[in-house]
This record gives structure tokens, sequence and C-alpha cells, in this order.
């Protein structure tokens, strides 16, 4: 390959990035909508859509008709672009000072959007978020509007979580802990309630399987360890050093995860239990091959060669649990 074709790989790549909202990603777009795309990180809806999903499984009541591939659709639209996306631009105006030193290209810091146009879009899409999860409530006939509640709780959560004074995030465990709560627990209560009843059950059991969820939490505080330390932040690579970071991260994401396989084989879903131990093998695999031995150099390899398995063992326990009838 020429240098050339080098630099044109290497810029569209940056470009696709910035679109993404991913780290590494070009500066200099001048295009408010790409702009305002990118403040919304559409990389991080894919696992809140994909949390709808394995509650409407868990409901054991999702057919495929119309009317519930619609109704499913526009709770992903909730999850993913509106909600998670109120989240992330709600987090970058709260995290201007720290991005300016870790990720100094991001919309914010790089002054390629003003503060008022930022603050629009965190009203936009927090009221279109509740807005449309009501309408959502009453097209799927509920007496209680649980989505609307959960939309708002998880409005809540994403406030404190990144505003002072609480600001969650500067505690490694209680910021990982409502991250991962927030991206496994959160949206499978909603596809849960938005199909069937939601129960205790499957609230404990989610709000388990969410410790995995802080272990890949803790995956991403990798890449930011120097301006976290410069601001203070309480990161677990922080607080305890790349090394052990790392392995108190693998441990949680393997250990929770066998947990729930325990929890299949307790109630006899005992085929879908070992599909679950099969998908914790690679990710052992991919622990072993790329993140223990280089965590900083290879956090993105790992977490894109992992979590297909791992989000795939969170679809099998939906389904385990709706043909349980939990
Ligand atoms: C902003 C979040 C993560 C970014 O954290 P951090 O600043 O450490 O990372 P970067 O350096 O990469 O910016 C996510 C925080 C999640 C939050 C606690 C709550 C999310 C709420 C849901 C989006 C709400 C979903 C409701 C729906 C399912 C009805």
């Amino acid at each position: 390959m020429t240098n050339r074709e080098t630099k044109t790989e290497e810029n569209s790549t940056a470009k696709t990035r910035q679109i993404l909202g991913m780290k590494g990603a070009a500066s200099g777009e001048t295009n408010i909508w790409k702009i305002r795309l990118q403040l919304m990180k559409p990389i991080t809806w894919i696992p809140l859509i994909w949390g709808v999903v394995c509650g409407a499984a868990s409901s054991g009541n999702y057919s495929w008709n119309l009317e519930n591939v619609l109704q499913s659709a526009t709770c992903m639209l909730i999850a993913g672009p509106l909600m998670a996306g109120y989240t992330q631009t709600l987090n970058d105006f709260y995290d201007k000072e720290i991005d300016a030193i870790n990720e100094p290209y991001r919309p914010i810091p790089s002054g390629a959007i003003s503060i008022p146009q930022v603050v629009t879009q965190i009203l936009v899409l927090l009221l279109s978020g509740v807005g449309i999860s009501y309408i959502l409530d009453l097209w799927a006939g509920h007496d209680f509007p649980m989505i609307t509640i959960l939309c708002l709780f998880g409005a809540f959560l994403a406030y404190i979580y990144s505003a002072p004074p609480l600001k969650l995030k500067q505690n490694g465990w209680l910021g990982n802990y409502a991250l991962g709560s927030s991206y496994i627990a959160l949206p499978w209560w909603t596809g849960h309630a938005l199909f069937g009843e939601l129960n205790l059950t499957i609230v404990i059991l989610t709000l388990f399987y969410s410790f995995a969820g802080l272990g890949i939490a803790v995956v991403n505080d990798f890449k930011s360890v120097e301006g976290d330390e410069k601001l203070g932040l309480k990161s677990l690579p922080v607080m305890f050093g790349i090394g052990t970071a790392a392995w108190i991260c693998v441990l949680m994401i393997d250990i929770f995860q066998a947990g729930v396989a325990a929890y299949l084989i307790s109630i006899q879903e005992n085929l879908y239990a070992v599909i679950l131990l099969l998908m914790v093998i690679p990710q052992i695999t991919f622990q072993d091959m790329y993140f223990l031995r280089n965590p900083l150099e290879n956090d993105v390899k790992y977490q894109a060669s992992a979590q297909p398995f791992l989000v795939l063992g969170m679809l099998i326990t939906g389904l385990a649990l709706g043909h349980a009838g939990v």
C-alpha cells in the first residue's frame, strides 16, 4: 500500500470514528448535523437497543406481528437515539474540561458547537424521549406508565452520573455500576415492561448481570487514565493501577455471567445455561490474548472481539427467562 493510500484510509477511519462518536475521531467537521450526531455517540446506542430486545424476549410475550415490531422499534428509538443520545450529549456538556485533556477533538472542547446549541440538543432529546415513552405506554395499554417512569429514572441517573455535585463517574465503583446497570438492566426492564409485567426476579437478576456490565464499563476507563488522574477522577485503573484494574475487570465480566448461568440451571433451563457458558469461553480467550497482556493498547480490540459473545449471552438469558415464564 502506498503512503497516499494509507493516509486516505486513515482519514476515512477517523471520519467514521467521528460520526460514531469514538476515540481517535477526525476534527474540523463543520456540518452542524454531523456534529450533533457525533455528540450523541451512535456507537453507544447499540447496547441499549439490544437490552430492549433481551427484555422483550424475557417477557415471553413477544410475537412477530406488525404491532409488536412497531412497538419494539419505538422502544429502541427511545432507548438508543433519544435517551442514550441525551445521556452522551449531557455527559460531554459536563466533561468539557476533562475532554479538553483526553479528547480535545470532541465537538465541545474543539469549539465546533456552541453551548446554547448543546443545551437545546439535550432538552430536545430528553423531552422527545419522555414524550414518546408516554405515547408508547398509552399504545401498549398500560394502566401504570412504566415506560415513562423508567425513562425518567434513566434521565435522572444520567444526570447524577455526569453532573455535580454527585457526578457518580468520579467514583470508579459507583459510576461504572450505574453505567453497567443502565446499559443492561434499564433497557431490559423497559423491553420486558412493554410486552409483559416487570417483576422482582427480572429486576434482581438483571441488576446481578449488570456487575458484568460494570466490568465492561471499566474497560472504557483505560483510555483516559492520564486526564482522570490529573482531575482526581477515581477510576479503577487510577485507584488500583493498570494491571490490577484489568484483572478486576475480567473477573467481574466472567464471574457474573457464570452466576447467571448458575441461576438458569437452578430454574432447569440447562440448555440455555450451557450455551451461555459457551459464550463466556471466547471472552476469556480474548481477555488472555489481548486485554490482560496490554489493557492500554488493546482495550478497543478486546471490546470489539469479546462484546458480541457477551451480548449474545444476554439474549440467550432473555430467551431462557421467557421460556421459563419467570
Ligand atoms: C455518559 C455515559 C458514559 C460515558 O462515560 P464517560 O464520561 O466515563 O466516558 P467518555 O469518556 O467516553 O465520555 C453513560 C451513562 C449512563 C447513565 C448512568 C444512564 C443512562 C440512562 C439510559 C440511557 C436511559 C435509558 C432509558 C430507556 C431504556 C427508557
